[in-house]
């Protein structure tokens, strides 16, 4: 229930792109990224230890409002490829460093939102070409956002090490970048499977290595699209924090296009 002062006040937004006409609310934000907490049940992936976030201790103590001190003053100490949605550029499997920062530039894209339930091969589950074909008939985006079935809201707290999540298959890869597909956002640890020597297909075959690298590409990972954001088109806006490294902690926003 809102109160008076709290009544909610449309913000219509068009954008044109290509002679198009997209029109947008936005005082309607679909935030789809998991929140970062400091504790154990935090989301987890690559055999590190949960998030943390302490009171700096300062001459022996905690420098904290209710300890004492006039303001509170935490550290954290996380890892964006573990720890929450984060946004990743080539420099996460090149020699030469790439930074995030400095290759992602743009902050809006038209993106569409599918849902996949990955597909039994042996012991693995995976997203084949076969299933992002059937999701992306007849559709273009700049960004795909892919959320995997199941979806609960375990995938908030998960602690994905040694569990063999679902991944991306290369060619489903080579796939999306056939359709000019730079954003691509998933609900997941990795694109590629956990255990794989170190081959990682799919980043691979998404940032085009060995050919003409795509420096402005990204991946997000651990997303979460709640249920209640149906299957669509959608804008999407796309922001990291600003570390100058190969990936950041990022917070995508969707807006449902209304037209
Ligand atoms: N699958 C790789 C490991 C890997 O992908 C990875 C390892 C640590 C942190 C992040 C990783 N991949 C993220 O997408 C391997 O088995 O060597």
């Amino acid at each position: 229930m809102l109160n008076w002062r709290e009544k909610e006040i449309d913000l219509i937004a068009t954008i044109k792109q290509n002679s198009r006409n997209y029109r947008i609310d936005l005082s309607k934000a679909l935030d789809i990224s998991i929140p970062l907490r400091g504790k154990a049940s935090n989301v987890n992936a690559w055999y590190v230890d949960s998030p943390k976030i302490e009171p700096h201790i300062s001459d022996g103590r905690k420098v904290k409002v209710s300890e004492g001190a006039s303001v509170n003053f935490n550290n954290i100490e996380f890892n964006p490829h573990a720890h929450g949605t984060h946004t990743e550029c080539v420099g996460h499997i090149t020699k030469d460093f790439y930074s995030i920062n400095k290759h992602l530039k743009k902050f809006f894209f038209l993106a569409e939102v599918v849902t996949i339930a990955p597909e039994k091969k042996e012991n693995d589950f995976v997203i084949s070409k076969k299933l992002m074909e059937y999701v992306l008939e007849g559709k273009n985006c700049d960004a795909l956002v892919i959320r995997t079935l199941p979806n609960t809201k375990g995938k908030l707290t998960r602690q994905y090490s040694h569990t063999n999540p679902p991944y991306i298959s290369e060619e489903a890869m080579r796939f999306l970048v056939s359709k000019k597909v730079e954003h691509l956002l998933i609900d997941l640890p990795s694109v590629d499977k956990e255990k794989d020597n170190g081959t990682l297909a799919s980043h691979k075959a998404f940032w085009q290595i060995g050919g003409k690298i795509r420096t402005q590409a990204t991946i997000t990972e651990f997303i979460y699209v709640k249920n209640s954001i149906k299957d669509g088109p959608y804008l999407l806006n796309l922001q990291v924090a600003p570390f100058e490294n190969d990936a950041s902690p990022s917070r995508p926003v969707l807006y449902k296009i209304l037209n």
